[in-house]
């Protein structure tokens, strides 16, 4: 099996071109491929297929579907830095031009655009804001605004640094208001429209960058003096993402490369 590696921000991926959708890909596959000691390694996969062959989003505009999984081999609705990793796989195969395009996620339809500096802009969705809720991490409470940008999120705003936290256990959550579990981002806004984020994901642990995770903090920060419109720089531990969040939808920029491309000997 072919594949390729590629990360935002550090956010990596193992990519499976598989056009025809011929591949199968039980949970427990995706797990071995994204362990970092007994396989590749990466923070989920991102299937490569046509939208036509995936009934659950053939309707969708789009030729190209991201089908994307954690690294524990759940699935999630999007994925806003493999988005940008997709797309630039999409134009290096030249199943794409550069420019503009959609790709099919099952959060819906993104249109993606490659800037001249070979960053990526995705348009994400207009963020919904459900209300507040609260996790612990190292056994402090900490109250966040839950944000749904086609996947869940909890985007707290904490007093402490948050690089002195501990994120290497499973932070709680409410499962009253998460029943399908729920990414948690800490952040500490450092500026007027800047923010230092960390981010426990649902299905992958901490990730050193989480696009979504990006949107839904600037949502909360802007939040923090009454706004709702506004561009963000976002400082993830794996470097820097801009978040433009307008009255009808929010945009994610960044970067996305490809690293290494070679045979998957791992099979079920
Ligand atoms: N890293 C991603 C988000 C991936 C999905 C997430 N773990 C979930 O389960 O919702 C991003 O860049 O948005």
């Amino acid at each position: 099996m072919r594949f390729l590696k590629g990360h935002g921000t550090e956010n990596d991926f193992v990519i499976l071109p598989d056009p025809d959708g011929e591949l199968d890909l039980p949970a427990t596959l995706v797990a071995r491929i994204c362990d970092r000691r007994a396989g590749v390694g990466a923070d989920g996969v991102l299937r490569v297929v046509r939208t036509k062959q995936v009934p659950e989003v053939a309707g969708q505009q789009a030729e190209w579907f991201m089908d994307y999984r954690n690294a524990d081999g759940g699935m999630a609705e999007m994925c806003g830095n493999g988005s940008r990793v997709f797309a630039r796989y999409l134009v290096d195969a030249g199943l794409e031009g550069p420019g503009e395009f959609a790709i099919a996620t099952r959060g819906g339809t993104r249109l993606v655009r490659v800037e001249p500096d070979g960053e990526i802009t995705v348009e994400m969705g207009k963020p919904a804001v459900l209300g507040s809720s609260v996790t612990t991490v190292g056994g402090h409470e900490y109250e966040g605004v839950h944000v749904d940008v086609g996947n869940p999120h909890l985007a707290c705003s904490i007093g402490d640094p948050v690089v002195q936290l501990d994120l290497t256990h499973q932070p709680t959550f409410d499962p009253a208001v998460f029943p399908a579990g729920v990414n948690i981002e800490l952040f500490n806004a450092v500026g007027p429209s800047r923010a230092v984020m960390r981010v426990f994901e649902r299905g992958s642990g901490e990730t050193r960058s989480c696009g979504t995770g990006a949107v839904a903090t600037a949502v909360a920060a802007a939040a923090l003096s009454g706004e709702t419109t506004g561009t963000w720089t976002i400082e993830v531990t794996g470097g820097t993402l801009t978040v433009v969040l307008d009255e009808e939808t929010s945009y994610l920029r960044g970067p996305a490369v490809i690293v290494a491309s070679g045979e998957l000997m791992l099979a079920e």
